[in-house]
């Protein structure tokens, strides 16, 4: 891949796709960002903003925009997936047909499919069977599309199973505000970014229920706990949870003001309904679906996610935030850390 004259194809134009593909647009790489709705599409590009999803970003002229998605498609050596996973399947397999086309196919939707359980580069693996495998990766990290579309300095990593192909796709996004790293352990960047969102829906209920500091630190604390039991008993490496798609993304997401799952959190937590919550709500919880899955998978492998389960009751509607606290904190006594040498986390 020529990095100065690579075409990437955007699909998924809200604020996470928008952000991207300004960011490489910026930097003078060529981009065609596909938009669902032919309305959108046109008022983006006419507009050169994202009025709807990333109002602040001013959109260089060289950015295409389109609601057809084989336009956005052709001639691209990079293929970005920028809508909610539980949508990623319906979107790609209208591509499955060209799917030999590009160099690499990267997602940045970050969840796990309900019912297949499978992650988003699992489900691109399934949706684009004639895409040689070790070209299908994701892009992840701690990276709030607001900050990102302002240059404000960000920290993402790339994992695609074939290294030379990752280091591509690093060299096309790198910019000076945007710092890409590589990581080889794909199960591990994806279940650490998933499953992230399910512990932000927690630390955003603990903002709406004002438990403070201290209880914050120790959800992520613990939170981090479980993802890494999850995460190793899937196989992937322990040092990943510890960097920017585990530890990383986790702090962003459980603090940061620009996070969907802790602000719909923090609703909940503040008393809100589940129905108020969601119309309140313009952009993608991804959370919400994917806490389902993370509960299935916790008992397929047979780990203990005492955090996920509390998260999953509460939106199931089978009980309150506060009364998750209570359970949680008069839990049987327990030693720390038994999930890092990879033994079951209890
Ligand atoms: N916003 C952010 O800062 C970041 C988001 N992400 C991830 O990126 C993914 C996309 O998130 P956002 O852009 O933030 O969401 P968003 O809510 O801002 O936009 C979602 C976009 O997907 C489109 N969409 C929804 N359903 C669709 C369908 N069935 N078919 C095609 N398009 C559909 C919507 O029209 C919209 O353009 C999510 O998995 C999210 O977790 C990852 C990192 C940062
Ligand atoms: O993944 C994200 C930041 O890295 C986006 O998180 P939210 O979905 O909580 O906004």
């Amino acid at each position: 891949m020529d990095i100065e004259t690579a075409h990437t194809a955007v699909f998924g134009a809200g604020s996470w796709g928008t952000a991207l593909a300004y960011s490489l647009a910026k930097a003078g790489h060529p981009v065609t960002l596909w938009a669902r709705r032919e309305d959108a599409a046109r008022e983006i590009a006419a507009t050169r903003r994202n009025a709807a999803y990333l109002p602040n970003a001013e959109l260089p002229a060289s950015l295409r925009v389109t609601s057809d998605l084989h336009e956005a498609a052709s001639g691209a050596s990079v293929w970005l997936f920028a809508v909610p996973s539980q949508s990623l399947r319906s979107v790609a397999t209208q591509l499955a047909d060209r799917a030999t086309e590009p160099e690499a196919i990267v997602s940045v939707a970050k969840g796990i499919e309900n019912g297949t359980l499978l992650t988003t580069s699992g489900v691109l693996r399934e949706a684009l069977p004639l895409a040689p495998e070790a070209r299908v990766g994701v892009l992840y990290g701690p990276s709030h599309a607001e900050e990102v579309a302002l240059g404000q300095p960000t920290s993402v990593v790339v994992s695609i199973p074939d290294l030379a192909i990752a280091e591509q796709v690093q060299a096309l996004f790198m910019t000076p505000s945007l710092r890409v790293y590589t990581n080889t352990d794909l199960v591990g960047v994806e279940i650490a970014g998933s499953v992230k969102n399910v512990m932000a829906l927690a630390a955003g209920m603990g903002d709406g229920m004002g438990l403070g500091d201290n209880a914050k630190a120790a959800l992520v604390t613990r939170g981090l706990a479980e993802i890494t039991s999850l995460g190793l008993a899937m196989g992937a490496a322990a040092h990943t949870f510890a960097g920017l798609a585990g530890l990383g993304d986790l702090v962003v997401t459980c603090f940061s003001k620009h996070s969907r799952n802790r602000g719909f959190g923090e609703m909940i937590g503040g008393g809100k309904s589940l129905e108020e919550a969601a119309d309140a709500m313009t952009m993608v919880v991804e959370g919400m679906k994917t806490t389902a899955s993370v509960r299935e998978l916790a008992s397929r492998y047979g780990i203990e996610m005492p955090i996920t389960e509390a998260v999953a009751r509460v939106i199931d509607g089978e009980s309150a935030p506060y009364d998750e606290v209570c359970s949680l904190m008069t839990r049987d006594p327990k030693h720390e850390a038994a999930h890092l040498d990879g033994s079951a986390f209890a």
